[in-house]
């Protein structure tokens, strides 16, 4: 049972998802957004290293393959780093809008165990959109993208400015993450439309 509490159900007047003019073609994979994301970055050494690929509309598609290091109980990936794995999903779909949003809720299903060595495939998608609101919905499958459903998640992403980042964020990253010569990787890094 998921997408059950309140703060995940759209609106009445919430508006089917609008994919960007721009967004990456079906297939293309997005890359990382941030080479030191946990979710996604190629140089952060003790991340998931996910790779998402864009889908049809406003769907991704992700894969990740659970080591040792992701070990909750032994042999099995932690909770946490398959929520990590939804969330950090959930999130590049909002790449597809263009749309900076960070997530407010993220509700999740632990359906089967994921033993290390196991490549979980993520499929995610935009449900509705109400204002600043974006509600979306994954599922992450064992071995296969038709294997057994291991995990689900229902969230809630809300739109904010780039400030979000500038204001919150560590200066020595953030400052880092402006330099950066590839406008691409910069503006993704904050999730701004380049
Ligand atoms: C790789 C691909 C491409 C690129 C992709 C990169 C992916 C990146 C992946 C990154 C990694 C993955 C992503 C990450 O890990 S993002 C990192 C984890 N998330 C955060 O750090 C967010 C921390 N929270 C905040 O900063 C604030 O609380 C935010 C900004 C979220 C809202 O504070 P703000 O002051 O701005 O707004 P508001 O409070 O007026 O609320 C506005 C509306 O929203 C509703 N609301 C708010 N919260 C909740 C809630 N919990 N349940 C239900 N509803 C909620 C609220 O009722 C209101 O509704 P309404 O009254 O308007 O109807």
């Amino acid at each position: 049972m998921s997408g059950t509490s309140p703060g995940l159900t759209p609106p009445a007047d919430a508006k089917q998802p609008a994919r960007h003019a721009d967004a990456p073609a079906p297939g293309e994979l997005l890359g990382a957004h941030y080479d030191q994301c946990f979710g996604c970055g190629g140089d952060q050494p003790h991340g998931l290293h996910l790779a998402a690929r864009a889908g049809e509309g406003v769907s991704i598609t992700a894969e990740f393959t659970v080591r040792p290091e992701h070990q909750g109980a032994p042999g099995l990936a932690h909770g946490g780093v398959l929520a990590t794995a939804l969330d950090e999903t959930l999130g590049s779909l909002n790449w597809l809008l263009r749309t900076i949003a960070v997530t407010g809720r993220l509700e999740t299903d632990f359906v089967r165990p994921v033993p290390v060595g196991t490549t979980l495939h993520l499929a995610a998608e935009v449900t509705a959109v109400a204002g600043r609101k974006i509600y979306s919905t994954a599922t992450g499958r064992i071995g296969a993208p038709d294997g057994p459903v291991a995990v689900r998640a229902d969230a809630l992403f809300i739109e904010v400015k780039v400030d979000h980042f500038i204001d919150h964020g560590r200066e020595e990253e953030i400052r880092a993450a402006m330099e950066d010569p590839d406008q691409i990787r910069r503006a993704r890094a904050f999730e701004v439309n380049p």
